[in-house]
């Protein structure tokens, strides 16, 4: 009879019946669910581990042949460790598993009674009913049995869960259920002691009991028997599970617990605590009260539901507490209306030029074999409190809804939508992923992204002037006005959001790029790509634009320069095969990154300028900040004729009509 009833848990319908109810939480996509729940933040892989302690596990694909779950119970091989098999193709365990950090956070969740949270996904071949969506929230379980076993040979780690309230309905119960055998009904599990090893285990497997230490000599091995006369490995496609084992039930002192699965339901403190808002906690997703659904924050102003078919129309918007400009004054780095100290490194092959005009400290880099320049404008005091100047901007930002938004970037290697960490909104031109219908336009756009405009427009001619003798600078003025900034891309940054290393050198973008920085500090790093650094493409192909000071074998990839080009115009497919020789003459290696070349603090009201497409095309940058509110406003010329009819703006991009001259605040002193 037990072994029918292990037989009929084993076999999975085909197509699944449907569940008995619905999950109390589920997501779409991976980063939406990790964002969301605080007891799965794993993006790659199946187990969550922090502090020492598992929190959660995500079964789907790819399962073991044993993997086990019904309504109360859940057996999974530990993850990790597999390969693809050269045959097959499958992926299979490599080497042998044993015990990594991994499986002791799981024991001490276990020691300390605490419950782990499950999730399956839809494609879990083991789930007894189809699950509704991408992601399905399980229950809390207790972690109760940690063993190894043999699987094609190899030492694999197993794991045994039981769900923390047995007596809860479990909603993917299939809801064409027969009659089950109650949790905890059976007799005790069989235990013995191992004769050899003197381990005592319980009997897992109706086959016969096995020492389960991997260490022993009679390891994973059955007791002799009248056609077996010595001890021999179990046939494991015969193997089932004892029901003793699978049905018993542990007991925990908090077994009938209620812990949340719905996660992160924040609420302000009442205290108005300056920037409680805009922490961490506020931009984490938020379970949607209605259906479950985990929604990542995708607006600045709050969390919406994103369940179109069940139209839940769920909203929560969180007052906003107000940060005044003044609070971002550092006591330990005093601003004045004297030339700024400079917080900025950068490493000794990069070219430093110093310089001070109205009211700005000027930190000019220039980068050995690229043309342009980096240009660091910090602003003093007076910048920031000139009228309408960087303090009233950021408080204008705070005040009125400029439209940011979390940009949806595709579905990549996650499961489902996945989405920049910061908030963005475009205006004028339309820029790069930005659809023409999502930009908007300058003429109804509150006033600091129009004065953003005009005081990048003022920055970058004042900055290209200063390099070039005064006769002249009347023809940067010309010039700049053909291709003044026509966009203006408004970047808002919650606490721990950041812009990762890219670059901003797409088709049709003028050479030179402005940013505005309004509120907490910001930190700006520029390193090579690593492509031009290392001399070899991930794939393992020689990079041959010209070697740049600073790279990986600088002298050797120089020195293979001229032959190689050589090549290329003589004989193109020995070129391309040398492409691939060539890596491994040089000892080139395609991992790793180039240390940051010029490190920025970027201080409220600092603007920064990037000129020369050179730069865009070998070097990138990334910008993180350690405050709670940060925006970034970037200028750049984008040329109509670059885009498509499609992507063009269904309103007019009228040149800037705003004057602003930094050179007309006092002297600075
Ligand atoms: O946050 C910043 O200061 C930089 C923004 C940036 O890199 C960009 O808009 O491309």
């Amino acid at each position: 009879m037990l072994r029918a009833y292990t037989k009929q848990l084993l076999s999975i319908a085909d197509p699944k019946p449907e569940p008995s109810s619905r999950p109390e939480v589920w997501a779409g996509g991976r980063q939406e669910l990790c964002e969301t729940l605080q007891y799965f933040r794993a993006y790659h892989g199946g187990g969550y581990t922090t502090g020492g302690f598992a929190r959660g596990f995500m079964f789907d694909k790819s399962a073991h042949a044993r993997d086990f779950v019904d309504s109360t119970v859940v057996i999974a091989r530990a993850g990790g460790g597999l390969v693809k098999d050269k045959d097959s193709g499958e992926r299979v365990v490599g080497s042998d598993r044993t015990e990594d950090s991994k499986v002791a956070s799981l024991r001490n969740s276990m020691q300390y009674f605490n419950p782990v949270v499950i999730i399956t996904g839809a494609d879990n071949p083991n789930i007894p009913s189809q699950p509704p969506h991408t992601y399905c929230v399980l229950d809390y379980f207790k972690p109760t049995h940690i063993w190894s076993e043999k699987s094609k040979g190899k030492k694999i780690l197993r794991y045994r869960f039981e769900k923390l309230d047995a007596t809860k309905p479990s909603w993917w119960a299939p809801n064409n259920n027969e009659a089950q055998i109650e949790h905890g009904s059976l007799d005790p599990p069989i235990v013995y002691k191992c004769s050899k090893c003197n381990h005592e285990s319980q009997q897992i497997y109706l086959q016969g009991w096995m020492c389960l230490q991997p260490s022993c000599s009679m390891f994973w091995l059955l007791a002799p028997t009248s056609t077996n006369l010595d001890p021999h490995e179990p046939v494991e496609a015969d193997l089932e599970y004892d029901p003793c084992f699978l049905k018993q039930r542990v007991r925990w002192p908090n077994d009938k617990h209620i812990y949340s699965l719905a996660s992160n339901d924040v609420e302000l403190s009442g205290l108005s605590i300056v920037g409680e808002d805009c922490s961490l906690a506020y931009w984490q997703g938020m379970v949607c009260p209605k259906c479950g659904r985990c929604n990542s924050r995708l607006s600045w102003t709050g969390w919406e539901c994103g369940n179109e078919l069940q139209e839940c129309n769920w909203k929560k918007e969180p007052p906003h507490i107000f940060i005044p400009a003044q609070s971002l004054r550092d006591p330990f780095f005093p601003l004045t209306s004297s030339y700024t100290l400079s917080r900025d490194t950068h490493l000794p092959l990069v070219k430093l030029d110093v310089s001070f005009k109205d009211n700005y400290r000027i930190n000019r880099y220039t980068i050995p074999g690229i043309e342009g320049f980096v240009a660091h404008l910090i602003a003093n005091k007076t910048v920031l409190e000139e009228e309408g100047g960087p303090d009233r901007m950021f408080e204008e930002l705070q005040r009125e809804d400029i439209g940011l938004k979390r940009r949806g970037l595709g579905s990549g290697m996650l499961k489902g939508e996945s989405y920049t960490r910061h908030f963005l909104v475009n205006y004028g031109m339309p820029y790069k992923f930005i659809a023409a219908t999502a930009s908007r336009s300058f003429d109804d756009a509150a006033r600091p992204i129009n004065h953003t405009r005009t005081r990048l427009n003022w920055a970058a001619k004042f900055v290209l002037a200063e390099e070039v003798v005064s006769e002249v600078e009347r023809e940067v003025e010309e010039g700049w006005k053909k291709n003044e900034f026509n966009e203006v891309l408004a970047l808002g940054y919650f606490e721990q959001q950041r812009i990762n290393y890219h670059d901003d050198g797409e088709y049709g973008l003028g050479p030179t790029i402005a940013t505005l920085s309004l509120g907490a500090p910001g930190t700006m790093r520029l390193r090579m790509k690593a492509r031009h650094h290392n001399g070899v493409s991930a794939a393992g192909v020689y990079d041959d634009t010209p070697a740049l000071p600073g790279c990986a074998a600088y002298d050797a990839r120089r020195s293979a320069q001229s032959s190689l080009v050589a090549l290329k115009q003589s004989n193109p497919q020995a070129y391309r095969a040398r492409l691939k020789t060539l890596p491994k003459e040089l000892k080139l290696k395609s991992g790793g990154t180039a240390r940051d070349a010029i490190t920025l603090t970027l201080a409220h009201g600092d603007i920064v300028i990037m000129h020369g497409a050179e730069i865009q095309k070998y070097y990138e940058h990334s910008v993180d900040h350690a405050g709670k509110l940060r925006f970034a406003l970037t200028c750049r010329y984008i040329d109509p004729n670059s885009l498509k009819e499609a992507d063009r703006p269904n309103y007019e991009v009228r040149p800037d009509e705003g004057v602003y001259d930094g050179g007309c605040l006092p002297a600075a002193g």
